[in-house]
């Protein structure tokens, strides 16, 4: 199943619940803009690379538009849609005053040197510096893009524009980030997956965990669980899947990571080593991350998956007819406009502190994250208490409603 058809079911399936008449919905659901651009670079080798480049912007009802910058081989206008509107409805369950957008370039990051991949973040900027902006559209990190891409991208941007760091989140805390936006995504994964098994009654020795990549969101969420002391007994990237039922040394795993010249799991000897695909259907699993690409999670896979609980730390990494049968088995799932919003809260910190040009603390910022985190989980699970639905389905509810809501208050045909 594509990606924007999974989105759209799940919208469709809320928007059933709340009796919205399918022109809304259309208009609710409908991208507001599509860009493509043609991305030319000249490689180090002195060859021309052509790649295609996407923005889409999908919703600006409740504010300027937000959403991550994916560099990935399999970046198409379908991903880039459906993750766009994943936005939308993500700023509005953690209340935001956001709109939805998402951007991207279909390239393999890892087969280019450094200087290659500055090359083509300020060639994409070419193309679209008009369109993004402060008040309108407000990129950040996601895939296969970190800090030096963010700054890379704000520095392109003000040649065109002028001095304005708040037209892109994310960017490296000495050059006008906001401490601790790195680790929020994570952060905020691992913060809402101790309340949910306690929530559950389950034991922290009890929720033996499994994250499923470990990059950026992999990397952070494993670190606060493992504080938390719950057993992370599987981690993977595209090396393989790292395993000691026993638990992992996930200090000793971040080190190993850290010291890797690629900052692959890649030689990590002190545990098992299986083929890549072998995390989803480990057996003593009781807690799934998903924390890479979305469509990992289908009808082909999901017999296999044994967790009790998925935490979708990626975004759409279960698709609807997998998330059909997984409800029917009484798997809790926290979906991702819920479970991954932690990075673009502390992203909307950032932009905060930029405009009023001043710096908030660590402490500060991690203490509004949880606040915020936390308000958005107590209000998704009493929606799905009170309507008997699932938390996607009342994470979904509540999104659409404040949107919609945003949407008639500003006319919806003005
Ligand atoms: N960064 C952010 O703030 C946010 C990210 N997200 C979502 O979280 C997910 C991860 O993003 P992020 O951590 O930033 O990305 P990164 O690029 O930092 O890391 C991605 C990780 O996934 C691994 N990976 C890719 N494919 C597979 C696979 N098939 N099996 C196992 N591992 C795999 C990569 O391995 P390798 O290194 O070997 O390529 C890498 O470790 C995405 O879905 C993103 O949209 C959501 C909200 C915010
Ligand atoms: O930090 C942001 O603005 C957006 C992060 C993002 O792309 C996401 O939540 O999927």
């Amino acid at each position: 199943m594509r990606a924007f058809e999974s989105t759209q079911i799940f919208f469709d399936a809320a928007a059933e619940h709340l009796n919205i008449e399918p022109s809304l919905r259309e208009a609710l659901l409908m991208p507001s803009r599509e860009v493509q651009v043609q991305v030319t670079i000249e490689r180090d080798d002195g060859s021309l690379a052509n790649y295609v480049g996407f923005r889409v912007q999908h919703d600006n009802s409740r504010g300027p538009m937000k959403g991550g910058l994916r560099y990935h081989p399999q970046v198409d206008l379908d991903e880039v849609r459906s993750l766009a509107s994943l936005m939308t409805w993500k700023t509005a369950v953690v209340n935001l005053p956001y709109g939805g957008a998402k951007g991207g370039i279909g390239v393999n990051p890892s087969k280019m040197s450094k200087r290659e991949i500055e090359r083509l973040t300020r060639a994409f900027v070419d193309q679209i510096h008009d369109i993004v902006g402060p008040d309108t559209d407000i990129p950040a990190p996601d895939m296969g893009t970190d800090h030096q891409v963010m700054a890379w991208f704000r520095n392109q941007w003000e040649k065109y524009h002028g001095f304005n760091p708040a037209v892109i989140t994310g960017k490296p805390v000495e050059e006008y980030g906001a401490r601790g936006r790195e680790e929020a995504t994570g952060r905020g994964v691992g913060s809402l997956t101790v309340k949910l098994a306690k929530r559950l009654g389950i034991k922290p020795a009890a929720a033996k965990t499994a994250i499923q990549g470990f990059g950026n969101v992999g990397t952070h969420a494993a670190k606060f669980l493992y504080e938390s002391e719950f057993p992370i007994i599987a981690v993977s990237d595209l090396t393989g899947t790292y395993y000691d039922p026993n638990g992992l040394n996930i200090s000793e795993v971040l080190r190993h990571k850290l010291n890797h010249p690629k900052g692959l799991l890649e030689g990590y000897q002190h545990c098992e080593c299986l083929p890549v695909d072998a995390l989803m259907s480990l057996q003593d699993v009781n807690v799934l991350i998903p924390a890479a690409l979305g469509g990992v999670i289908t009808s082909e896979n999901v017999n296999d998956i044994h967790a009790s609980i998925i935490i979708e730390a990626a975004n759409g990494p279960v698709d609807p007819e997998a998330d059909a049968v997984l409800q029917e088995k009484g798997v809790t799932i926290l979906p991702d406009i819920l479970a991954n919003a932690g990075g673009v809260t502390v992203s909307y910190f950032e932009w905060v502190q930029n405009r009023q040009h001043y710096r908030w603390t660590l402490d500060r910022v991690r203490q509004e994250l949880d606040h915020t985190m936390n308000e958005a989980f107590e209000n998704v699970w009493q929606t799905a208490q009170q309507n008997n639905v699932s938390l996607r389905n009342a994470a979904y509810m509540i999104g659409i409603t404040r949107v919609r809501r945003a949407a008639e208050l500003a006319g919806l045909t003005s």
